[in-house]
């Protein structure tokens, strides 16, 4: 699903009323009947309080339509004109003049109005700003949303939650904190990014209708990937095949009291499709990984407690490293001295890449298309601090042409980055943040990697399986006592509902 900025969103509205040969106000009824079909659906006429608070632009003129559908329909309304600007949109003065008709007369709210009271079992629509804005909203705005954000009513914004900017970093406390966002057509980036994820509860995307053929030209730098995209990518396995046939994977890691860690990443590995599971480990680690993974081989470095030789004859599809593996000197240099011979495809994690951030210089030996997958603190010392989640990206995407690697940036809502794209994930919940659940996503990369899927593939499939195993975990043993383990015996499902269940689109968990 493609991620359209704010002006690819204008154009598409433009191209679509000249091709449709429809009107904006058109356009706007569409959109809004979008919203009012969407929220009636929910409520079944159900006699509930309903406030909607207007801007003066579209997103007001889209709250002023919904007004009137609602009203149609007998709800219990009252509506607002939040009076920030005299400069009133067309649309926005058709719609209230039609709202007017049905003897709907807005209150409206401007610099020094008392607010109105809002129970705590009312519901709150707001379409004060939409993409329209650009500048800071006044001091007197501001103190709305701060009042509409201390209401315990249900928040429903329009759109986007108002006061974000959807192309820049927005301050703290500028914006409306949605329990849900019906926005229009596709889900903006800024729902993805954990400095603006935090106001969208939760989000759905609304078939508007604009031209799909001007949306599928539209050149987009992010995508959010949803299960029918990844579909076409799955394959099938085949009757006449072998173990052979699905690449063997070597696992590089462990250190005395983190042999654990290998344990996870190469059992996550078979448990992804890998033909063959090879684990390196310090000598420390090699009863403990026979006794805990029969299914898996072991090759064990002569120290006992942390790498420091790194050397060994097999010829792997695609080598797995870093987890558990330790900073120390001796395993610095085994590391160092390793990137310089190896010439296979790598998927570097954790202490890798907590090595590569202490010499720099080590990136220029990783071959090209490898994959690193830093969580937070990880991505800070390999990129530097950024001063904001839209710097992070730019930074990341630099980072990703500079050394030609595929970044996964994990998260909330994981994005992998390969030069000037970026993928969203969409599968994943807070019960995945746990101890190792990252070590997982090593094996499952590698392993698709193994058997024969392109990285960038490889990476964003393995991103949408690990949520997606983390998922069906979390909806058996719920947030808390999900764990790293669980979420790989889950592997085998998310892998079969990949092929078995239609999957949901346009509809996401949210940013809270
Ligand atoms: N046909 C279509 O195009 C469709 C559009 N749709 C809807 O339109 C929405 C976009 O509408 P919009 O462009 O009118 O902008 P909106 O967000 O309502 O803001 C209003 C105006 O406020 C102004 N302004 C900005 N910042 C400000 C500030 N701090 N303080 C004071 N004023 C400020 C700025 O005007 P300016 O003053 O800069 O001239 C801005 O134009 C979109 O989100 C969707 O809901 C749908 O109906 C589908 C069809
Ligand atoms: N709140 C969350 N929502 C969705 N996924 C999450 C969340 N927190 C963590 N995850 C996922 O869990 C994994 C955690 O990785 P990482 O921090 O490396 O863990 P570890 O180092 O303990 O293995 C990542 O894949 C991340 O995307
Ligand atoms: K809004």
């Amino acid at each position: 699903m493609k991620i359209y900025t704010a002006q690819q969103i204008y154009d598409a509205d433009k191209f679509t009323i000249k091709k449709q040969q429809i009107t904006s106000a058109m356009l706007m009824e569409r959109a809004a009947t979008e919203l009012f079909n969407w929220i009636h659906e929910r409520l079944q006429g159900a006699p509930v309080l309903i406030h909607i608070f207007c801007g003066i632009g579209n997103n007001g003129g889209d709250g002023l339509v919904l007004a009137r559908h609602l009203q149609d329909h007998g709800y219990h309304l009252k509506v607002y004109i939040v009076d920030y600007s005299k400069n009133r949109s067309e649309d926005f003065l058709i719609n209230l003049e039609r709202l007017k008709e049905r003897k709907v007369w807005p209150t409206v709210i401007e610099k020094g109005s008392t607010l109105p009271e809002i129970g705590n079992e009312d519901i709150v629509v707001e379409a004060i700003f939409g993409l329209g804005l650009s500048r800071p909203p006044a001091d007197w705005v501001l103190q709305l949303f701060d009042y509409l954000n201390t209401s315990k009513a249900f928040k429903v914004s329009v759109d986007i939650p108002s006061g974000l900017y959807t192309d820049r970093v927005t301050p703290e406390q500028q914006a409306v904190e949605a329990d849900f966002v019906l926005t229009f057509q596709a889900p903006k980036l800024i729902f993805f990014l954990p400095g603006t994820g935090k106001y969208i509860g939760n989000w759905a995307a609304l078939d508007i209708g604009l031209d799909q053929e001007f949306l599928a030209g539209r050149e987009t730098t992010y995508d959010f990937v949803v299960q029918s995209e990844l579909r076409p990518l799955y394959r099938e396995r085949e009757k006449f095949t072998h173990k052979g046939t699905y690449g063997h994977s070597l696992i590089i890691g462990g250190s005395y009291g983190k042999i654990g860690a290998v344990h996870l990443s190469a059992r996550a590995c078979l448990h992804s499709g890998s033909g063959l599971v090879t684990a390196y480990v310090p000598s420390c680690g090699y009863i403990p990984l026979q006794t805990a993974i029969p299914e898996i081989m072991l090759l064990t470095d002569p120290a006992e407690q942390q790498i420091e030789k790194l050397e060994f004859e097999l010829e792997p599809s695609v080598i797995g490293m870093g987890i558990g593996m330790g900073t120390s000197e001796a395993t610095a240099e085994a590391f160092s001295a390793f990137l310089k011979r190896n010439k296979i495809p790598l998927v570097l994690d954790a202490d890798a890449l907590n090595l590569l951030s202490a010499d720099k210089e080590l990136l220029g030996d990783i071959p090209p298309g490898s994959v690193l997958t830093p969580h937070p603190g990880e991505l800070k010392r390999l990129i530097g601090s950024w001063e904001d989640d839209f710097d992070k990206l730019e930074k990341a995407h630099a980072f990703s042409k500079k050394y030609d690697c595929i970044l996964v940036i994990k998260g909330s809502h994981t994005f992998t980055i390969y030069g000037e794209k970026g993928y969203i994930n969409s599968t994943g919940n807070p019960g995945m943040a746990t101890g190792g659940s990252g070590d997982v996503l090593t094996g499952v990369i590698t392993a698709l990697i193994a058997q024969g899927y392109e990285p960038l593939q490889a990476t964003v499939l393995g991103v949408f399986l690990h949520g997606r195993a983390g998922d069906i975990a979390a909806s058996e043993w719920g947030y808390e006592a999900l764990s790293a383990t669980l979420i790989i015996e889950k592997m085998g499902q998310a892998f079969r509902s990949l092929v078995s269940e239609p999957g949901k689109t346009g509809e996401s968990k949210g940013g809270k």
